[in-house]
């Protein structure tokens, strides 16, 4: 049996971006090489999504009018450079609304203050180039990051490893093989600590002294 939505993502959250990206068929990850400004937090909720305009962050300034509670704020804009679309008194606001973490493809500044807070915050980088307010950009609408089309109310699952996103009709059965995925892992691990060796409990050894797997 699942549980209500945010015991789903509060699961997803505790399993870890590799767990869920795995149980989910290698589908859903997030791929830069993202930069945990808040190292060891793991967070996981439905997605808020903002589409700036290149080099703006008005839109940004909505969303926070958006934001509920448990929510991961994943911002994008046209084009991204390294340019802050956020810091720490938008991260402020976010964390007051209960947001659950935060995920931008661009620049944050004011890094040691959001080091400081509950929030969950992922960058690609960091720089204090600040950005206008003159394009409206939008907010929930589906975005591309990192190569996965996320959309509004998708599971986003961030920690120190990067970020992967879950289709929202699909967290339900990836809760179910997150769960078996956990089983299987603990079984095998009590194994490895028990002695035995990879190489051979999956029988690549035998294949390798057989030849059947070639260079
Ligand atoms: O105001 C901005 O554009 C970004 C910023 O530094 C903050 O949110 O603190
Ligand atoms: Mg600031």
């Amino acid at each position: 049996m699942n549980g209500t939505p945010e015991r789903d993502a509060a699961e997803l959250g505790r399993a870890g971006v590799a767990t869920v990206y795995e149980a989910y068929g290698r589908r859903g990850l997030i791929e830069h090489a993202w930069d945990a400004v808040t190292p060891g937090r793991r967070a996981a909720g439905p997605a808020c999504t903002v589409l700036c305009g290149p080099g703006d962050n008005r839109a940004v300034h909505e969303a926070m009018d958006a934001l509920r509670p448990g929510q991961i704020l994943v911002v994008t804009m046209a084009e991204p450079r390294p340019v802050a679309l956020l810091g720490d008194l938008l991260a402020t606001q976010a964390a007051v609304r209960g947001a659950a973490g935060i995920l931008v493809d661009a620049a944050v500044r004011d890094t040691a203050e959001l080091a400081g807070m509950q929030i969950a915050v992922h960058t690609r980088w960091r720089s204090a180039r600040g950005a206008g307010k003159e394009h409206r950009g939008q907010v929930n609408v589906p975005v591309r990051v990192g190569g996965t089309t996320i959309e509004p109310g998708d599971t986003v699952v961030l920690d120190d490893d990067g970020a992967t996103a879950v289709r929202a009709a699909d967290v339900p059965r990836v809760v179910e093989a997150v769960r078996a995925r956990i089983t299987k892992e603990a079984a095998l691990r009590a194994r490895w600590l028990n002695g035995e060796i990879s190489y051979d409990a999956y029988g690549l050894r035998a294949q390798d002294t057989e030849g059947s797997v070639r260079a």
